[in-house]
């Protein structure tokens, strides 16, 4: 491909020789003859010196944001815009194939997207998906390292999917992709606001900032559906200029506003009235945000034209999500669930709705991952003290953080409070200890792992599958 046709729409600020160059990469370890190497000053390692190990390797051009005296490099104020757009470039623009759905928010993403994609194939359409449990080009699954890829992957997967017919894309768009444009040029036809609460605040600093990055979003749409009952919601609703619908569970003044709830152990039921139609709703996940996502799901439908009574009945006959709410069967007279809450108000909604429905003990098994907000570990001890009965503090996935240490910042949530804890370091031996001790009727949440079936310490990724680790922890009961 031509330099210049990769640099189409990128601001350039210095001369170039045009010529054949190959693809577009930003990490130097990753350079083969030809390709055009893009410094990226990222969180942990500024790209830009790593100019010169790229040109050993055979690089063709440096896109660079500051002068690095050398004669391959092009200069362009600001090298995230720059590789995203040449990502795009280099696939061909693929996004404008495609109607573009995306979906922001601390939690719900995953399980929202996923409601939409299966609505929408429930009406015949091709729909690609783009989220962290994996991403999916029709029945296609691709596999996830990351709820929104990098601008490189994320293009390519555009491209796979226009090139495989599909009418949609339905993707999670993280606060971490808007911050740093692995988006790009992305335009959307719907975007979605599902709630803001703590996370990732060792990225943004502070809420503010997180607030901002997930704003974003909604300046590159043409329509937005957005939570009406969170507070950071009321504020987008005050400065989005596009049209918009607004969902809730709490005020009547909401385009969609879901009534007479009623919470099942493996599902929910509720109403809803939309321009003056009421509908019915019978959704086969358990929990208060099962109304919220499914009705927000329900929202998007509607701006993208779908009639509501195909839209609803696509939610009542859509599956659950894997990790979300997900039952592992035990062939006993306990309950065990495996559940995705990582934050705060994640773990404060899974069970306080499985406290509606337990009978015996709930039982709460939680840790918090490494390398990630220090902040929300206390308060996610708190969260689960709310409402579980009893608490098993283990490891998430640890990273490079000492597992140990990690249970400390986490315990400090509970002083004062009267609930009984145990502390396993060993996730797998707390899961062992969690099923070995149930009582009949107690219900046991595994919570933040939820789909994954690895667990990463230091850099490596180990198989932990929590089904398997279940099964196997039967096993042993008499
Ligand atoms: C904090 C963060 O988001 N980092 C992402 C970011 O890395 P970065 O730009 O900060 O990279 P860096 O390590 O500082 O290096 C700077 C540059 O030098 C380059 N480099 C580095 C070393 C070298 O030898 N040569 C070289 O060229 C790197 O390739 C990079 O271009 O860009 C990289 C390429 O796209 C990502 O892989 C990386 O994700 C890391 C692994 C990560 O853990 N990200 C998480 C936090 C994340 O993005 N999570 C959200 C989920 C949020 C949610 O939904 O809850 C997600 O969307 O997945
Ligand atoms: N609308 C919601 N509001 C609050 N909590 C939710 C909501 N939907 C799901 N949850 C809880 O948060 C967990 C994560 O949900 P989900 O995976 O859909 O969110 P996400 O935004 O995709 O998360 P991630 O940050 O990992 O991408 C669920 O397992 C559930 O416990
Ligand atoms: N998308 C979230 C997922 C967190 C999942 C949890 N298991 C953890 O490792 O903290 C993140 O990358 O922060
Ligand atoms: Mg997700």
């Amino acid at each position: 491909m031509l330099l210049s046709a990769l640099l189409d729409e990128v601001q350039v600020l210095s001369d170039y020789e045009d010529r054949d160059v190959g693809t577009v990469v930003n990490d130097s370890r990753n350079i083969k003859p030809g390709d055009v190497f893009v410094c990226i000053n990222g969180a942990a390692a500024d790209g830009h010196t790593f100019a010169d190990a790229a040109l050993q390797k055979g690089a063709s051009a440096i896109v660079c944001e500051r002068d690095l005296g050398l004669k391959e490099q092009i200069l362009v104020p600001d090298t995230h815009l720059a590789y995203s757009k040449m990502a795009a470039n280099y696939y061909g623009n693929p996004s404008k194939k495609l109607r573009l759905i995306g979906v922001t928010g601390t939690n719900g993403k995953t399980t929202t997207t996923k409601l939409i994609k299966s609505v929408l194939t429930g009406i015949g359409k091709k729909v690609g998906l783009i989220g962290s449990i994996q991403n999916e080009i029709g029945d296609e699954v691709v596999h996830a390292e990351q709820t929104t890829p990098d601008a490189m992957e994320l293009e390519g997967l555009y491209a796979r999917m226009a090139d495989a017919g599909c009418e949609f894309c339905v993707m999670e768009v993280s606060s971490h992709a808007l911050d740093q444009r692995r988006i790009g040029d992305s335009h959307y036809e719907v975007a979605v606001f599902t709630n803001l609460t703590q996370d990732h605040l060792d990225y943004h600093k502070t809420m503010e900032n997180y607030f901002e990055a997930k704003a974003k979003l909604f300046d590159i749409c043409d329509s937005a559906v957005i939570n009406y009952d969170d507070p950071y919601g009321q504020r987008l609703l005050k400065t989005v200029s596009c049209p918009m619908s607004t969902v809730s569970m709490e005020s009547q003044d909401a385009d969609l506003h879901a009534s007479d709830v009623v919470y099942h152990p493996d599902g929910v039921e509720y109403r809803f009235d939309y321009q003056g139609v009421v509908s019915k709703v019978s959704f086969g996940m358990p929990g208060i945000f099962s109304v919220k996502n499914s009705l927000t799901a329900i929202a998007v439908c509607l701006r993208l034209g779908i009639c509501i009574e195909k839209a609803v009945d696509g939610i009542n006959m859509a599956q659950g999500v894997r990790g979300r709410s997900e039952i592992v069967p035990t062939g006993r007279d306990f309950t065990v669930i495996c559940d995705h809450a990582h934050t705060p108000d994640g773990l404060e909604n899974i069970l306080s709705a499985l406290k509606q429905t337990t009978r015996g003990r709930l039982i709460a098994l939680f840790g918090c991952g490494g390398d990630r907000d220090r902040l929300k570990r206390p308060l996610m001890a708190k969260s689960s003290a709310k409402f579980a009965d009893m608490l098993i503090v283990t490891s998430d996935n640890p990273r490079t953080e000492d597992p140990k240490a990690i249970i400390d910042d986490i315990l400090p949530g509970l002083d004062g409070l009267d609930i009984p804890y145990e502390v396993i370091v060993n996730r797998k031996e707390a899961i062992f200890y969690a099923v070995q001790n149930a009582r009949p009727c107690d219900t046991i949440v595994l919570a933040g792992k939820g789909h994954e079936d690895y667990q990463i310490i230091g850099h490596e990724k180990h198989h932990f599958d929590e089904r398997e680790i279940v099964a196997e922890a039967l096993k042993t009961l008499s």
